[in-house]
């Protein structure tokens, strides 16, 4: 396709692996906003965009798609400011903020005939944020979420998505409505929960001080998405509001049924909960990686010895094999600890296991 000129408005984890991607796998020209200086300064530094801009209404004029990848008030604010430009050629805008109702009622009130809006959310991150976490590969097999605006012809969204090709992410297209409902099911609600574990840990410390000491892989687990940026996820419940109170409201009545369950010793039951539960979630293992990415897990056992790790990092790099994650499980002094690798695709989750088997690794993969 011709060379496109890419505006990244909001150059942070998100607007830096988006443009990380773009400049690896294609020529496009790419242009980088952002309200931070340093940031600006990091990505010309790193190559990772072609040019630097501190204002949005210039460099939005040479743009021929503008993808917006700020905090979601300052998108909605981004998207009006657009609409007062003396666009001289058609524009695709876009975004990639995690709630999609707010932003395309914003992108609706547009005036301006020479803006074609598709919304986006690419469904993978991080806890991490920043263009200091910003990575190439962030979105690889990932989904790719577009609404477009009835402005948007199926020649622009054609335009967007190869251009987003880059990201090796799958799309799919859906009404904002159901987005957020989907989302606020499956990244909003639970983020809101997994930080509610930590309160109830931290109050429960008060009275057993040795109580964070006993925090083993489960907490850690279910809890790690608590370590996500503040400010992010109080816009996303903002403008998620009336559904994430309509779940939060359904959970209570799920936990005053889980809390009669338990007072009522009603074992069986409880079974029956716990494997129905354990049945969907092992479900949605199958096929191709979804919203879930940690699922190209491999554990080894390792003893609790100098270079241990390093040996299993060298057994995997000499199979050119890339590690996504490493992380240390239940290593005490003296016994067997375990390793929790994560790979990026199926294919190299199952190479990594034979390479160690090989090499005489005692591991696993979860079913
Ligand atoms: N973090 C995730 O896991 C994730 C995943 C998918 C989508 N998103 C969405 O993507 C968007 C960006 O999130 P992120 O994780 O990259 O956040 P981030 O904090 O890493 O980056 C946000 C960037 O936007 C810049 N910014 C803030 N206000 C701006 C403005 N008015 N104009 C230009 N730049 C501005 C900041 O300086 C920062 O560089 C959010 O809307 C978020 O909901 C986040
Ligand atoms: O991997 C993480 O840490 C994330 O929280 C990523 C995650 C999610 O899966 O809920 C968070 C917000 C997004 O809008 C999309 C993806």
């Amino acid at each position: 396709m011709e060379k496109q000129q890419v505006l990244i408005a909001g150059l942070g984890l998100i607007g830096g692996s988006i443009a990380k991607a773009i400049k690896k796998e294609s020529e496009h020209y790419i242009i980088g906003f952002d309200i931070s200086e340093n940031t600006l300064q990091f990505a010309l530094n790193q190559g990772i965009i072609d040019e630097s801009s501190t204002n949005l209404d210039e460099a939005a004029l040479k743009a021929d798609i503008i993808i917006i990848s700020a905090p979601i008030s300052e998108t909605i604010q981004l998207i009006s400011q657009l609409d007062s430009l003396p666009f001289t050629k058609e524009v695709i805008v876009s975004d990639t903020a995690s709630v999609k109702g707010s932003v395309l009622i914003a992108a609706n009130d547009l005036t301006n005939k020479s803006i074609r809006f598709i919304g986006g959310h690419p469904m993978a991150g991080s806890h991490k944020k920043g263009i200091e976490a910003a990575k190439a590969h962030l979105f690889e097999n990932a989904i790719y979420v577009l609404s477009p605006l009835d402005n948007a012809t199926e020649k622009n969204v054609g335009t967007l998505r190869e251009v987003l090709s880059a990201t090796k992410s799958n799309f799919v297209v859906l009404q904002s409505d159901e987005h957020d409902e989907m989302t606020g099911v499956i990244s909003h609600f639970p983020h809101l929960i997994a930080s509610s574990l930590v309160h109830q840990a931290r109050k429960w410390e008060k009275k057993h001080s040795f109580l964070p000491k006993l925090a083993a892989g489960g907490f850690r687990d279910i809890t790690r998405i608590a370590s996500s940026n503040p400010v992010m996820w109080q816009d996303i419940f903002y403008h998620n509001q009336s559904k994430m109170s309509a779940m939060l409201a359904d959970w209570i009545i799920e936990m005053e049924h889980l809390k009669k369950l338990l007072e009522d010793n009603e074992r069986e039951e409880v079974i029956t909960y716990l494997n129905s539960a354990k049945n969907y979630r092992d479900g949605l293992n199958e096929g191709d990686r979804g919203a879930i990415p940690a699922f190209y897990d491999v554990y080894v056992d390792i003893p609790d010895q100098p270079g241990a790790i390093a040996e299993v990092a060298l057994i995997l790099a000499n199979a050119s094999l890339s590690i996504k994650n490493i992380e240390i499980l239940e290593v005490r002094e003296g016994i067997t600890g375990a390793l929790r690798l994560s790979f990026y695709t199926k294919e190299a989750q199952v190479a990594g296991q034979k390479v160690l088997k090989q090499r005489g690794f005692e591991t696993m993969i979860q079913s």
